[in-house]
């Protein structure tokens, strides 16, 4: 068995891990940014999140990494309410490395026990960056960077990983890459996702449900059937241009639509 084909077995054993949010209601200097929100995904569920910029989006997420609290309502996450065992990761933007850390270490920053080093070789095995180990962040280009920062999270074994646009600042190619990346390595560990995007065509591509937020809420919902890898056919594109608009008007005139 290959390093990347032991971890990704390794962690299919740790399923990813269900999240509430319930009548959850957040406000910053007086001013509401959730208000009553609900909000579910199941254990392994592809969940992306869409909206207007300045709706409430990382602040959601936020929310659900335990890294802000509710005002009011709940936010469930079984890593938090049973054991905890570190099984949440974020992946941001920028991929936040360690400058005076080689890539290597890096990763391993990500991992726990025993077997740290190995993790850290395996998760930077199936990213496709093994031949980097020892090389230093700053001689990565930003695509590559952002491959570091996702075996990062892989080593940790996450059950839950949550992605605050972490593609945004990609080259289009590289960025498709990615996509492509993240859905691969997600199908192989099964932990549950959560992505905040302003790129719509990168929702459809990864999600199993997208959300829109507007309004402190959610505002429409999409259930993506389509088949996985997404080709960009008639249906994508057509997908595509409803969520874009729901997201312009602010609304979703189905609520809750399979597509
Ligand atoms: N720590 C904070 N203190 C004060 N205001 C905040 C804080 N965090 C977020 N906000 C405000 O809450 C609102 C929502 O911000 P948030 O970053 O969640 O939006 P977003 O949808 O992720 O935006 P974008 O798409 O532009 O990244 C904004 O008006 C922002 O200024």
């Amino acid at each position: 068995m290959t390093d990347a084909a032991a971890q990704a077995k390794q962690t299919a054993e740790r399923p990813g891990v269900p999240i509430a949010l319930a009548g959850v209601w957040k406000s910053f200097d007086g001013h509401p940014v959730i208000q009553g929100l609900n909000l579910a995904a199941q254990p392994g569920e592809f969940l992306a999140i869409v909206g207007r910029s300045g709706c409430g989006k990382s602040t959601l997420l936020r929310l659900m990494a335990g890294l802000a609290q509710p005002d009011a309502g709940k936010v469930e996450v079984a890593w938090r309410t049973g054991a905890r065992d570190g099984g949440v990761r974020m992946m941001f933007q920028d991929a936040r490395l360690l400058p005076w850390k080689r890539v290597i270490d890096n990763v391993r920053l990500g991992a726990r026990g025993e077997d740290a080093d190995e993790a850290a070789r395996a998760a930077l095995a199936q990213v496709g960056l093994l031949e980097k180990a020892r090389a230093w962040p700053h001689t990565l280009s930003g695509g590559q960077r952002q491959r570091v920062a996702l075996a990062r999270a892989l080593a940790s074994r996450p059950r839950l990983l949550l992605l605050d646009e972490p593609l945004g600042a990609l080259d289009a190619l590289t960025r498709l890459e990615m996509q492509r990346l993240v859905e691969d390595v997600w199908r192989a560990h099964g932990f549950t996702a959560v992505l905040v995007t302003h790129d719509v065509a990168e929702a459809i591509a990864l999600a199993d449900r997208i959300v829109l937020m507007a309004g402190g809420t959610i505002a429409g919902e999409w259930t993506v059937r389509l088949p996985r890898p997404r080709p960009r056919d008639a249906a994508f594109y057509h997908l595509e241009q409803e969520i874009l608009s729901a997201i312009m008007d602010g609304t979703a005139a189905g609520g809750h639509r399979a597509v």
